[in-house]
C-alpha cells in the first residue's frame, strides 16, 4: 500500500488542517479556530482582517515561529507539528523568507552586507555569498545600489533590500508582513510590481496587510476574522 504522503499534491507548499491555537488566558483566546488553507506553488495569496483577527498567530504558525494547539501544518509536504525546536529552525531558515514592515536593515552596512548577513551561518565562502546576495540584489531591482547604505535609499528601495535578504536561501515562501505599512503608494507600488514579478518567476507569497491597494494585487484573497479564515471569491 502506498504510504499516504506520496499521495499529496507535491505542489503544495501550505497545507493547513483544522489548526487551532488557543491562548490558555481566562477565558481562553481562540486565536484560530480549526483553519483549514491550502497554498499552492506559486500562488499569491493575500491574508486580510481586523486588528485582533488572528493574523500575526496565522503568520506565526506559518513562519513556524509559533505551534498550533492542535491540527496538521505541512509545509512543502513536510509535517511540522511534532518536529523538535533544532528541526522547525533548519526547516524555518531553508524554506522561509520573512518580510516585514520594518525592514529590519542594519544601519551600518552596506546594502550588499546586509543581504549577506542572511546566510551568516550558511558555511559558503564569503565571495560566492557576496556574489549570490548581488544576484538577489539584481532580482529586485537593487544591483545598482551595493554600496550605499540603507540611510540613503527611500523607503521601497529599502524594502526591495529586504525581499533580496529575504529571498537568499532560495525559500519556498516569502511570508511578508504589512511589507507596504511604511511605504507611501509611489513605494508601495513599485513593491507590489516586485511581488508580481516574483510570483511570475514562480515564487509563492502570502502577503498579510489591511490595504485593499495591496490585497488587491494579490491572486487569492482570504479574510480573518475572530479566528475563522474566509476565502473570498
Ligand atoms: N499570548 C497571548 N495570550 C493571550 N491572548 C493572545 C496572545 N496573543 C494574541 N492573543 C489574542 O489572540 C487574538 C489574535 O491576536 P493576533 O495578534 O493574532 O491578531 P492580529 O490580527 O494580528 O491583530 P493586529 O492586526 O492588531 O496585529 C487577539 O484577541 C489577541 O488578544
Amino acid at each position: 500500500m502506498r504510504d499516504i504522503r506520496d499521495m499529496r499534491d507535491t505542489n503544495e507548499v501550505i497545507r493547513l488542517e483544522n489548526v487551532s491555537r488557543v491562548f490558555a488566558t481566562d477565558p481562553p483566546v481562540y486565536a484560530l479556530a480549526k483553519v483549514s488553507l491550502v497554498i499552492r506553488h506559486g500562488d499569491y495569496v493575500a491574508i486580510v482582517g481586523p486588528s485582533g483577527s488572528g493574523k500575526s498567530t496565522l503568520l506565526n504558525t506559518l513562519g513556524l515561529l509559533d505551534r498550533p494547539t492542535s491540527g496538521s501544518y505541512l509545509l512543502d509536504g513536510i509535517e511540522t507539528t511534532a518536529l523538535k525546536d533544532k528541526e522547525r529552525t533548519w526547516l524555518r531558515g531553508s524554506r522561509i523568507g520573512f518580510v516585514y514592515q520594518s525592514f529590519h536593515l542594519l544601519a551600518q552596512r552596506t546594502v550588499v552586507e546586509n543581504v549577506m548577513l542572511a546566510e551568516v551561518y550558511g558555511g559558503r565562502d564569503r565571495r560566492h555569498r557576496r556574489n549570490r546576495a548581488i544576484e538577489a540584489l539584481e532580482r529586485v531591482g537593487m544591483g545598482h545600489r551595493v554600496k550605499f547604505l540603507p540611510n540613503r535609499l527611500s523607503g521601497g528601495e529599502r524594502q526591495r533590500v529586504a525581499i533580496a535578504r529575504a529571498m537568499m536561501g532560495t525559500p519556498s515562501l516569502l511570508l511578508c508582513d504589512e511589507p507596504t505599512g511604511n511605504l507611501d503608494t509611489r513605494n508601495t507600488d513599485a513593491v507590489l510590481d516586485l511581488f508580481d514579478t516574483l510570483r511570475d518567476q514562480g515564487m509563492t507569497l502570502v502577503v498579510i496587510t489591511h490595504e485593499d491597494q495591496v490585497s488587491e494585487r494579490a491572486q487569492r484573497r482570504v479574510s480573518i476574522s475572530d479566528g475563522i479564515l474566509t476565502e473570498e471569491h
